[in-house]
């Protein structure tokens, strides 16, 4: 059984005369204990998607499946209880001002008529969790945006949700406090062995913590897989687009000894170790990297290089023949821009 099952989800939003259709029929399904990314341009449909998980918007069609439960079926009071198991998270915190920071965690609580006690108690559980431990008695203007974040996380998940959905949750945040807050849902994931849905625009955001990522454009998933198959392939235009705009490319990087420029691209086993000088010594070439970047995708290396290669065309092709063997990915710019040289 997979944790969420959306099926065919159509979403027409009406305003006055105007009609949007917003989603287009989505398809997916998200496993149990998944972090799974939903990115794509402004306007995608991303947000609208999410919030068709916990029927904060009723698609106009299509049905949603939340452990097992129909959600679409369900009479209100059925969806209410299924609802208190989804948590959220939202880019602005959406805590309660004039509440302390433990009013605020136990909010749900007392809606799901938790005696006062046991609140209290369970309230602390969770301050101490997000890293709040003492925070009890603070306003939320007293906090900083990141520590703002915690508390809306507390709040998310102290009817022991087994789902969380995070609407842009760290797009207010500068990149450390970013950083932090992605560790901190990674961590609670783990121990908790939650599902995570979360909607981005952010490819770092995805990159550091996504298993698997579904690409949107004008209402669809125009691509999805696993996050590294997603990283090094990208398939569609837009997912193209999103990777460069995450890694723009100088306008300086040109070939400087008339060499071939490629762009290789690689993930998992295939990045690790002197894979470029392995490839040059095996085809008597040599190579000079002129822009890019060695890092990881969730747990796994990731390297996205561009470089001028530089020997006899034919040893050339042989060396990113060779990188293809090993995995890599390939791409060859011309005038026209970047191609598979294959
Ligand atoms: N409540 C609403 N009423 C009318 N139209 C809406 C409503 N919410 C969203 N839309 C429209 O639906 C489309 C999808 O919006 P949505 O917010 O889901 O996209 P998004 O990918 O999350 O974009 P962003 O990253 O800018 O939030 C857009 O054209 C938007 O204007």
């Amino acid at each position: 059984m997979s944790a969420i099952e959306l099926e065919s989800i159509h979403k027409v939003y009406q305003t006055g005369r105007q009609s949007v259709h917003a989603l287009r029929g989505v398809t997916l399904r998200v496993e149990e204990g998944q972090v799974y990314g939903i990115i794509g341009q402004s306007g995608a449909g991303k947000s609208t998607l999410l919030r068709c998980i916990n029927l904060l918007e009723r698609p106009t069609e299509g049905t949603v499946t939340v452990a097992g439960k129909r959600l679409t079926d369900l009479p209100a009071r059925a969806l209410q209880r299924e609802r208190a198991r989804i948590g959220m998270i939202f880019q602005h915190f959406h805590l309660l001002q004039s509440a302390t920071v433990a009013d605020n965690v136990a909010f749900p609580l007392r809606l799901a008529g938790v005696a006062r006690r046991q609140a209290r108690a369970r309230v602390g559980e969770l301050l101490e969790l997000v890293g709040l431990g003492g925070y009890e008695h603070k306003y939320p203007t007293q906090l900083s945006g990141g520590q703002k974040q915690r508390v809306a996380i507390a709040r998310a998940l102290a009817n022991h949700p087994s789902v969380l959905l995070c609407d842009e949750a760290t797009s207010a945040l500068d990149p450390n406090t970013t950083r932090a807050i992605l560790d901190l849902l990674l961590d609670i994931q783990r121990r908790l062995g939650l599902t995570i849905v979360m909607v981005t625009h952010e490819m770092a955001v995805v990159q550091r913590v996504c298993d698997r990522v579904a690409v949107m454009d004008h209402g669809q998933v125009v691509e999805e897989g696993p996050l590294t198959e997603v990283f090094v392939s990208p398939r569609h235009e837009v997912t193209r687009s999103l990777l460069e705009a995450d890694d723009p490319e100088p306008d300086q990087v040109r070939p400087r000894s008339g060499g071939t420029v490629a762009r290789i691209v690689c993930a998992g086993a295939a990045a690790e170790g002197p894979f470029l000088k392995e490839a040059a010594a095996h085809t008597s070439t040599q190579f000079t990297i002129l822009h890019g970047k060695v890092d990881s995708v969730k747990d796994q290396p990731y390297a996205r290089l561009t470089v001028e290669w530089l020997g006899e065309p034919a040893h050339v092709q042989g060396a990113f023949q060779w990188l293809r063997e090993r995995g890599c990915r390939v791409d060859v710019r011309d005038e026209e821009g970047w191609r598979d040289a294959r």
